[in-house]
């Protein structure tokens, strides 16, 4: 009896295993497809933005007048910048838009204007209360009405302004400013918003820091999320979307995700021609790094305000500490500070009371200091988006300012540990790459990087490179990568994980005895350089990282990427002419001289 019982069971078992097998197939090609038909969409709708971003909306509207008299009598200026125009008209002809245009570019005046040229109300949605209120009070000046509703608004503003919204009663309110977490908490807003549109008055939905939708961004948050409900519950009323930081992916992501795939999309060039881009290298110990701070900005920046962009929060009340005892007026910032002391510190900076703020990312969205004069990024950016918008915080009132990135390869394995997904390492690998070029324009590179036109940069010596311009040699380093597979080979037998010190201690024959190799002769180059042709060895994809999570860190080793291609080939790399390494050569194309064999793997 048991014998006949077990025997079905087994039976059972096969065939469930067998199902198993069978779906185990089906999602694999389900997912296959899956993935074929995202590509394909993303191919699709990228096609269709660029045919409709193409159009030319500079012409003559039904509208063009107004808009020009509005620019003049209420925003008190005389002419447009670069795609405010086209902006307002594209929004103004109903179609959906995401404006991307650098810091301090006038998107403000794209949503500002339009408001003004119907009758109505723009929602604008934007990412802080401090941000808004900024924006309210400027309104105010100019005797546009504008209002913002929170969690802090009296009853009776919000009264005044649900009785405009659902009845069309009381004072005609031209732009109402809330938070992405209020809409998506306030039912009460929410109710009245539909009847608002329901009388014919919504006529635009205004999302300012756009990129905030997307997870592929540099700064996601999610309560940007739920906007992508607001197009099916309005959907003829145009949206427009702000940013100064995106790239393709990034906006195909948010036109997905704001359900309006395909949209225009205006790009004003992201070149800034006041703002000096430079690359140097950081001290390496925190002593002499903060002696270096305290010669910039007691020197080059002598009574001039910046901004010094910290990792951690540990790094800024460090760097503050240190600047502090050399007699330097200076406060940390970042979100572990209450929210009183984060705007005490902002208000004192605004008053030149202190020369610099010493900031984690949490000093971010609606810094509107015109005179600063150099951002310095301590550490490596974490991404470009991130550091081209915390860069252009300098010089908004168009004058000259530095941005300058402190840069040793040994940052890079900080901010590499602190990621956590594929998206986030490339972007931290696009800001090593930023650091590790030689001779190309930094604002050619920051373009490049947006897939914005060449064509709009015209660097006049705005950057290290081209103010100081070294003539370039690619050098054949195959030898070299050599030597270090060696010593990595050596290591992974002595069952070593090595990290950027180890490996570079073990080539210098320094260090632990196991790890160093006796056919392998010390290179003849300084540190820096030996740690630079490391940083391009996992640029190349030659070198891989492995990270190492413990209960406190996570330690990142390096490991031969057995799987890369670039170990077929000779391997080159950048030096300026004066600094090639003694023994190494420039790479001479014309010669005859075969290809090294593969190595072994
Ligand atoms: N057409 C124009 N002519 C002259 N000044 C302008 C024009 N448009 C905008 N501005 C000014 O440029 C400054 C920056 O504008 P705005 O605050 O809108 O920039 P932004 O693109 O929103 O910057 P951020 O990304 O930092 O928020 C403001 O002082 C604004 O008055």
């Amino acid at each position: 009896m048991s014998d006949d019982l077990l025997k079905k069971i087994t039976k059972i078992e096969e065939q469930i295993k067998s199902i198993q097998k069978e779906q185990a197939k089906l999602n694999e090609k389900l997912r296959i497809l899956n993935t074929e038909r995202d590509e394909l969409k993303s191919k699709y709708n990228l096609e269709k933005t660029k045919k409709e971003s193409e159009k030319d909306w500079s012409g003559n509207f039904p509208w063009t007048e107004k808009v020009f008299e509005i620019l003049k009598n209420i925003f008190k200026l005389k002419e447009f910048r670069s795609k405010q125009l086209s902006a307002i008209n594209a929004t103004l002809s109903k179609k959906d838009v995401l404006l991307l245009m650098p810091t301090g570019g006038g998107k403000s005046l794209c949503y500002q204007l339009p408001s003004l040229v119907e009758r109505g109300t723009s929602l604008v949605i934007s990412p802080l209360i401090s941000l808004i209120e900024d924006q309210i009070i400027n309104l105010k000046k100019l005797g546009v009405s504008a209002e913002t509703i929170n969690s802090s608004t009296s009853k009776e503003s919000k009264k005044n302004i649900y009785q405009y919204m659902a009845k069309n009663q009381g004072t005609v309110i031209k732009l109402i400013f809330v938070t992405p977490e209020w809409l998506a908490k306030s039912k009460m807003f929410m109710s009245n918003l539909q009847k608002c549109y329901a009388l014919g008055n919504l006529n635009r939905i205004v999302i300012d820091e756009v990129h905030c939708c997307s997870q592929w961004g540099h700064d996601f948050r999610p309560d940007y999320k739920y906007l992508g409900l607001l197009k099916g519950m309005f959907s003829d009323v145009p949206i427009l979307g702000l940013t100064a930081t995106a790239t393709m992916s990034v906006i195909l992501d948010i036109q997905e995700m704001l359900d309006i795939s395909g949209c225009t999309v205006l790009r004003a060039p992201f070149f800034r021609p006041n703002l000096f881009y430079e690359v140097l290298p950081k001290p390496s110990d925190a002593a002499a790094c903060l002696d270096y701070l305290e010669k910039l900005m007691t020197t080059n920046f002598k009574e001039q305000s910046g901004i010094i962009y910290a990792l951690s929060i540990k790094d800024t009340e460090e760097l503050s500490k240190g600047l502090r005892e050399r007699g330097l007026k200076v406060h940390y910032y970042h979100a572990n500070l209450e929210p009183e002391a984060r705007s005490a510190i902002h208000e004192r900076w605004l008053r030149n009371k202190y020369q610099a703020v010493i900031a984690t990312v949490a000093f971010g969205m609606g810094i509107d200091k015109p005179d600063v004069r150099f951002v310095i990024h301590h550490s490596l950016p974490k991404s470009l988006e991130g550091f081209y918008q915390e860069s252009g915080r300098a010089g908004r009132d168009g004058k000259p300012a530095r941005c300058i990135v402190l840069y040793k390869l040994s940052d890079y394995f900080r901010v590499s540990s602190l990621v956590g997904s594929k998206v986030e390492e490339n972007k931290v690998k696009a800001s090593l790459e930023y650091c590790l070029a030689q001779n190309t324009c930094r604002h050619k590179q920051i373009a490049s990087h947006f897939e914005d036109g060449f064509e709009t940069v015209r660097c006049e010596k705005m950057c290290d490179h081209c103010k100081n311009p070294r003539k370039c040699l690619e050098v054949d380093v195959t030898s070299v990568w050599k030597d270090i597979y060696t010593i990595m080979e050596n290591a992974e037998s002595n069952g070593v994980n090595l990290t950027l010190l180890k490996l570079i201690d073990a080539w210098y024959s320094t260090g632990a005895k196991e790890l160093r190799v006796d056919t392998v002769k010390k290179p003849r180059m300084d540190r820096i350089t030996a740690e630079y042709l490391v940083a391009n060895f996992l640029q190349k994809g030659l070198l891989k990282e492995e990270k190492n999570y413990t209960a406190y860190s996570v330690n990142v080793y390096l490991k031969i990427n057995r799987k890369s291609d670039a170990m077929k080939n000779r391997i080159l790399v950048t030096f300026k002419e004066d600094a090639i390494p003694k023994g190494l050569l420039p790479f001479n194309k014309d010669s005859e001289e075969p290809p090294p064999k593969r190595m072994k793997t």
